[in-house]
């Protein structure tokens, strides 16, 4: 592993969170007066260094015997890392929630989530019909940003149509089945996503899948003391393996989460991964992702002979990682037919004050929906 986990705590400021923080470093002599600074600008030599750097580290590949068998074994590289580390490596990550206000809907408040400007719009177009009342309006408004879409009006037909959907799912029976929000994590590791979302959200129509494809990293996660089947159902699978389905039916899910999850596939699957996520999504169900970015400290760190194919490597402890751009995202999600409500990159300079050094850190956060129709 290259050391560089925990990924993206993004910045509170004043207990209230900014889209990427608002720390902004504009006297380079300050740098070392806070551990991070947000939205950095890279000079134009600083991004051909960083060019330069990946060109280097990728001119020696990895050879076929070994490729191979870290595409075969890839569980068990992760299996073996999580003997190691437990649940001792990956930090809670309870940034989450500001990040990603679909995983609790409930229990964001519209005066959290939306500007003045945006409250009075809904306010102003639910008092014209209905009651009014602001439980109505909340209750609305959650809907809509479960659609990932705080700056429109809710629109009463959509979430017509989602009940309506979810009737016609609660006929069968599977785990979750009796809830009415779900949550899909997919490569969960030991929870440190999982577990946040249950402590957070005590809706208690909430039900949340956590899956990984790592054994050892699923026994962590049920023998958790905080794992409660009667929320919760974490199960071994494999997001590459097309012949095994998941345990819930499509159309079913309000959201799946990938957190650090995609990097770690060989790239000749994801887009099959993806599409086969997809299937399980409601319409107005939404894909939310954060990951690697192009040209991420961790990629500039790679020596040569860690190269497998163009951005994606392998760490020393056998386990892969590959670095997207903002595009080979959106393509990825749009060719599995949803549409973007946010793709958005999150460059940070951390800062190790101590030890005087300076990091990089490149992160891609994205928010697909599956249309309503269609
Ligand atoms: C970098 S870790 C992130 C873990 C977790 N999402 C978090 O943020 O703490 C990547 C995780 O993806 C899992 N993983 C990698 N490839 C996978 C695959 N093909 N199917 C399911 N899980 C996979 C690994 O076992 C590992 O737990």
């Amino acid at each position: 592993m290259d050391g560089s986990f925990p990924e993206g705590d993004p910045a509170v400021v004043c207990g209230k969170r900014q889209q990427f923080g608002s720390r902004f470093l504009s006297d380079p002599a300050r740098v070392f007066h806070h551990n991070a600074w947000d939205n950095v600008e890279w000079s134009e030599e600083q991004a051909a260094e960083a060019e330069r750097k990946v060109r280097e580290n990728s001119t020696q590949r990895v050879c076929q015997e070994k490729q191979v068998d870290y595409e075969i074994n890839a569980n068990k590289y992760w299996n073996n890392f999580y003997k190691i580390h437990e649940n001792g490596f990956f930090k809670d990550r309870h940034w989450l929630f500001t990040e990603f206000p679909e995983l609790a809907p409930s229990q964001n408040h519209l005066k959290n989530l939306l500007s003045e400007n945006e409250r009075s719009k809904v306010y102003e177009y639910y008092r014209s019909g209905e009651d009014g009342s602001n439980l109505i309006i909340e209750q609305q408004h959650s809907c809509s940003v479960s659609l990932g879409d705080k700056t429109q009006p809710p629109l009463m037909e959509e979430s017509v149509t989602q009940k309506l959907h979810h009737l016609e799912i609660c006929a069968n029976e599977f785990p979750g089945s009796s809830a009415t929000y779900r949550i899909l994590e997919v490569g969960c590791g030991v929870g440190n996503t999982v577990f946040p979302i249950l402590q957070t959200n005590n809706d208690p129509r909430l039900f949340v899948y956590c899956c990984d494809f790592s054994s050892t990293a699923v026994e962590l996660v049920q023998t958790n003391s905080a794992y409660d089947p009667s929320r919760c159902f974490a199960f071994v699978h494999d997001l590459c393996d097309e012949d095994k389905s998941y345990p819930m039916p499509e159309n079913s899910l309000d959201v799946i989460i990938l957190i650090f999850v995609l990097s770690a596939i060989i790239p000749d699957k994801m887009q099959n991964a993806i599409n086969r996520l997809s299937m399980l999504l409601k319409p107005g169900g939404i894909m939310l992702l954060r990951d690697y970015g192009r040209y991420d400290m961790a990629q500039l760190r790679f020596k040569k002979g860690q190269c497998l194919s163009e951005n994606f490597y392998v760490r020393g402890d056998g386990t892969r990682v590959y670095f997207f751009t903002q595009d080979e995202l959106d393509t990825l999600f749009t060719t599995a037919g949803l549409e973007k409500v946010q793709n958005l990159v999150d460059r940070r300079l951390q800062v190790n004050r101590g030890k005087q050094l300076t990091m990089y850190r490149v992160w891609i956060q994205c928010k697909y929906r599956k249309p309503l129709s269609g």
